[in-house]
């Protein structure tokens, strides 16, 4: 069938049609406006990933994906806004084309090259994943933008597998990866409520956005690029870029800033 995705026919702007939600008063992603209200009673986010344990990564046919096993709270964010701990269940990202910004999120209407996600979900309230993923305080997500720059010295482990998952409903092991090595150095953040950024567009985020960028290379960017919408066995070779949701209208939402 006609299953949602990034081209004319089936893109964002359609997604309306399958996910009604998609027009709700708290979608994702937003532009982050220059001024934005400092809350001096948001704490830190924490990030405890020391025992996290990365299962796989996986190109699902809308972005590449390292999934972590979250059977139990090995590593979880808390602090900032949350008032439970979060468990990482996986990160992905979001890019553009050759020469093109595809951030999803933007700040005061820039763009960044690529955006990272890294979906937590509370394991405290709800049972599955599934059920978290539906609920209004159920995930929390952290945005990283990524800027063209110098070589990033840890997103080689990803690039590097990607000749691996370079069609839709590929897989490879890919164990030991702790996400921690692609944080940039202040944890300063903006944090507001939202949704998913694909379908079902669940209205079910907590997004935390981290203010500062990391840098990788254009060659590195252009690895992800390798990558194919398509399975290796469809005729139509559709190369995986612009895979990102433009901002979408903030409806009254409070924006806040960490510091
Ligand atoms: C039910 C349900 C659900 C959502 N799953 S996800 O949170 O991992 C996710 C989150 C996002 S995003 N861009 O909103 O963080 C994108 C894609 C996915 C995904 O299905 O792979
Ligand atoms: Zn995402």
């Amino acid at each position: 069938g006609n299953h949602w995705g990034y081209g004319k026919e089936n893109g964002p702007d359609v997604w309306h049609k399958n996910y009604p939600v998609a027009l709700g008063s708290r979608q994702s992603p937003i532009d982050i406006p220059h001024q934005v209200s400092h809350d001096p009673s948001l704490g830190p986010i924490v990030l405890d990933y020391d025992h996290c344990t990365s299962i796989n990564i996986c190109n699902n046919g809308h972005s590449v994906v390292v999934n972590f096993d979250d059977t139990d709270d090995r590593s979880v964010i808390h602090g900032g806004p949350l008032e439970n701990p979060y468990r990482l269940s996986q990160f992905h990202f979001h890019w553009g084309g050759k020469g093109c910004d595809g951030s999803e999120h933007t700040v005061a209407g820039n763009s960044y090259a690529s955006e990272l996600h890294l979906v937590h979900w509370n394991a405290v309230k709800y049972k599955l994943f599934d059920h978290a993923a539906a609920a209004p305080d159920g995930l929390a997500v952290v945005g990283i933008f990524l800027e063209t720059g110098d070589d990033h010295r840890w997103l080689h482990t990803i690039t590097d597998a990607m000749y691996m998952v370079k069609y839709k409903g590929s897989a490879t092991d890919f164990k030991g990866f702790n996400p921690k090595c692609l944080l940039p150095s202040s944890l300063h953040y903006w944090t507001y409520l939202g949704s998913l950024t694909t379908p079902p567009l669940h209205e079910s985020v907590t997004w935390i956005l981290l203010k500062e960028p990391i840098a990788v290379s254009e060659k590195q960017l252009g690895k992800f690029r390798l990558l194919q919408f398509t399975g290796e066995e469809e005729d139509q070779r559709l190369r995986m870029e612009n895979n990102f949701r433009p901002p979408q209208p903030l409806k009254g939402r409070r924006i806040r800033s960490s510091n």
